[in-house]
């Protein structure tokens, strides 16, 4: 079995309002894509990279490897018009129908060996491995402008990696684009599939607010990856 993982880097980052998308943005003095990366390349599993960026920033990157000296291989793809484009992008570049894909989002950098290989192990015998948390908050829920509790305990917050067969993501992916896919599982699910959940971690967050540059320096000093 040959393992991929497609880490999407193709956005803005609007919400962080930054001069340079937050996928570039340092943490403790490394960009976060070089964080993600090395995840992925330090798990067991040794997935080949492809990584899918705005093609206005791949000169940018370039640079910033030879700065920094990062020498992961990778193959660099360009970005679409949403994070839906930019995987199909990704899954364009990858022909091996026989293989497992995981897809994760460039700025989650805290992600774990132990959730990489969970996900590449949990999809290779369910065909699909979603990470998610469950719910530490109370959760409500607005229905016709009444607030109604629900049971946390069955809410999951989703994260990535996301991993599928090849074969099921190239042919989820097929179809045409609509607003509700914020995710892969979103996709797949769409495709009539049965999402199987495996176990994130809550430091496996998504940076997308300018506190959350401080928030995963902060991690990251307080318990390196493993
Ligand atoms: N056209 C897009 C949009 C998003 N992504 C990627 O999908 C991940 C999750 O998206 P999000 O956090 O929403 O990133 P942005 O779209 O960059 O942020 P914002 O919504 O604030 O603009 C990010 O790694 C982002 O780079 C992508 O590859 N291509
Ligand atoms: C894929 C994701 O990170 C799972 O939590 C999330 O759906 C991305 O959402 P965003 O709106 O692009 O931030």
């Amino acid at each position: 079995m040959k393992y991929y993982a497609i880490i999407v880097a193709g956005g803005s980052g609007a919400r962080m309002q930054s001069a340079v998308p937050k996928q570039f943005l340092l943490l403790n003095g490394l960009p976060v894509l070089m964080y993600t990366i090395q995840a992925f390349r330090q798990s067991s599993v040794m997935p080949d990279i492809v990584l899918v960026l705005p093609a206005s920033y791949h000169n940018y990157w370039q640079q910033l490897c030879t700065d920094h000296g990062f020498n992961i291989p990778h193959l660099l793809v360009a970005g679409g018009e949403t994070r839906f484009h930019s995987v199909k992008n990704g899954l364009d570049q990858i022909p091996d129908n026989n293989s497992l894909i995981a897809v994760h989002d460039a700025v989650r950098p805290l992600t774990s060996q132990h959730i990489i290989e969970t996900s590449y192990h949990h999809a290779e015998k369910h065909g699909n491995a979603v990470t998610a948390v469950k719910s530490r908050d109370s959760v409500r829920q607005l229905i016709n402008h009444t607030s109604v509790s629900l049971l946390r305990d069955q809410v999951y917050l989703v994260q990535t990696p996301q991993t599928f067969k090849a074969s099921l993501l190239r042919k989820a992916y097929e179809q045409p684009y609509n607003a509700k896919f914020t995710d892969d599982a979103s996709v797949v699910e769409q495709y009539g599939i049965e999402i199987h959940l495996t176990e994130g971690d809550h430091q496996n967050i998504k940076i997308t607010f300018p506190e959350d540059i401080a928030i995963a320096e902060l991690l990251l000093n307080l318990k390196p990856l493993a």
